[in-house]
């Protein structure tokens, strides 16, 4: 393992700026990897970064510990006991150890005894310096975000909201699908009220943050700190709303922070992966909060924008990108800019180690082999499949398993509706490629799906965003 985590972080240097590998990649420590399950752990010396490298850095780090251990390896990230101190950057291996608690684990019952007392994160806040207090990442601005059709209503709401916070549109409530710029946009607006210097008081916190600075307050009594932090705040960016889902305590404990900030005119911005009515398990009272003030979705970039993330990236990176170079990416990937940004990692890097000065259409080629066969620009049922279970967060092997819950279904009948939309397979073939089904069970899907889309205009929406996805 420890051979492994040097490699990785060898190869993580080649693709990587090294403000990002000593920010985010060092300090990480490898604790232990189970051989049977093939499961590896890693352990981040703190919560904003465990959830930045899960966030970021997960799919990177499982490709090359694929390749290292020869099968498919996944890569779990824990936040590190001070066991592991310091082991990561001496390069030296961690022992193993108990699992760590999970932190995202709802409040527990009154009678739960209270842990020894530590720092709380609320407390760490205070003492760190201005990006570290506010948690914002500096790098994610509104200068270095590409805008288009698919993302522009959205900027123009946050750049209205950072010039007037607490006024124009509160809560701005941003939803759309993974890795289209929610979370850049949230700290361009963080950024650009710090770069006004007037000492207003910002926080990022990632939605499962919250939910265990609840846990941690309520095990600490220190319920009165926990609110006075966050009832301070002039501006508050919470991302990824969605993680709220059952967590009742987080819920009551957030619907007061919600009202007294808007009461004092101060900023909240939300995302999620999902526009308000549609979340599950949240209280409809605060359902109703998130809808009260602007709600504005981030939809998948269109071709051209995705060129012009490619040649503004390629650009910053340094690298020399053709436009036709760019134009080839983006032809082929089509579903985020997260993915765009892992393309063009992987070409200049291998462009790179090849001795290649300038990248060319046969490098990409070459370079992106695995994702082009999955995407060569034709639509099958595998890549409806998959795109759609994507999009409703289900497993894709849903979409063949027996199981019927109404999560499952729904969005089972509309990828088979896609499937009949989009690609030249009868009802019979789609049956069987959805587990063996009978083509009646398809056509009761297409008629069901095609009859409320036109209904429903959220679910023409979904359909719309789906089908702008797979066909780029
Ligand atoms: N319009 C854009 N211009 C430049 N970079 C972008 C743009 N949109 C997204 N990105 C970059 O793509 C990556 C993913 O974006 P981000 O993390 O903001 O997505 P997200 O919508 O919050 O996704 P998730 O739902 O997974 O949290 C980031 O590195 C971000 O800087």
């Amino acid at each position: 393992m420890n051979e492994f985590w040097q490699s990785c972080v060898q190869k993580l240097e080649q693709d990587l700026p090294p403000q990002q590998i000593s920010a985010w990649i060092r300090p990480l420590v490898p604790v232990a990897y189970d051989e049977d399950r093939a499961v590896l752990r890693v352990a981040a010396p703190n919560r904003f970064k465990l959830d930045w490298v899960r966030k970021n850095f997960v799919q990177q780090i499982e490709t090359l510990a694929s390749e290292w251990y020869d099968k498919p390896v996944q890569v779990s990230f824990e936040l590190a006991s001070s066991q592991h101190a310091g082991a990561g950057r001496a390069g030296g291996v961690a022992m193993p150890r108990p699992p760590v608690a999970s932190a995202t684990q709802e409040a527990p019952a009154a009678s739960a005894p209270a842990p020894a007392p530590q720092p709380t994160p609320v407390a760490a806040a205070v003492t760190d310096g201005v990006h570290d207090r506010s948690r914002l990442n500096p790098e994610l601005r509104f200068d270095n975000f590409v805008t288009g059709k698919a993302n522009q209503l959205a900027r123009a709401a946050a750049l209205q909201v950072a010039e007037n916070p607490g006024v124009s549109y509160n809560p701005l409530f941003l939803y759309g699908g993974v890795g289209l710029g929610k979370t850049h946009l949230i700290h361009a607006v963080g950024n650009a009220l710090l770069a006004n210097g007037t000492g207003v008081r910002v926080r990022y916190v990632h939605a499962d943050q919250y939910v265990s600075d609840v846990v941690k307050a309520y095990q600490r009594k220190a319920f009165d700190e926990f609110k006075r932090y966050y009832h301070s705040l002039d501006l508050l960016l919470i991302d990824d709303i969605q993680f709220f889902a059952g967590k009742n305590r987080t819920q009551e404990e957030f619907f007061y922070a919600f009202e007294a900030m808007v009461a004092q005119r101060k900023q909240i911005i939300i995302t999620s992966d999902t526009y308000p009515k549609e979340l599950a398990n949240i209280d409809s009272r605060l359902i109703s909060r998130f809808d009260s003030g602007l709600t504005v979705a981030i939809e998948p970039p269109e071709l051209e924008m995705r060129v012009a993330i490619l040649l503004r990236k390629a650009e910053t990176e340094g690298i020399t990108m053709p436009e036709e170079v760019a134009f080839f990416i983006a032809k082929h990937l089509r579903s985020n800019v997260r993915e765009l940004e892992g393309a063009l990692r992987r070409v200049s890097a291998y462009a790179r180690f090849h001795g290649r000065e300038v990248l060319s259409v046969e490098v990409c080629k070459d370079a992106l082999k695995d994702l082009l066969s999955v995407s060569n620009g034709q639509i099958t049922v595998e890549n409806i499949q998959k795109t759609v279970a994507d999009f409703y967060k289900i497993k894709v092997a849903d979409m063949y398993s027996k199981r019927r819950p109404a999560n499952i279904a729904m969005p089972r009948q509309v990828a088979m509706y896609l499937a009949k939309e989009l690609t030249q397979k009868s009802l019979p073939e789609i049956g069987d490629l959805f587990g063996g089904r009978d083509h009646t069970t398809v056509l009761h899907a297409v008629r069901k799906i095609s009859d409320a889309r036109t209904k429903q205009t959220e679910l023409n929406h979904a359909l719309h965003v789906l089908e702008q996805t797979l066909k780029g």
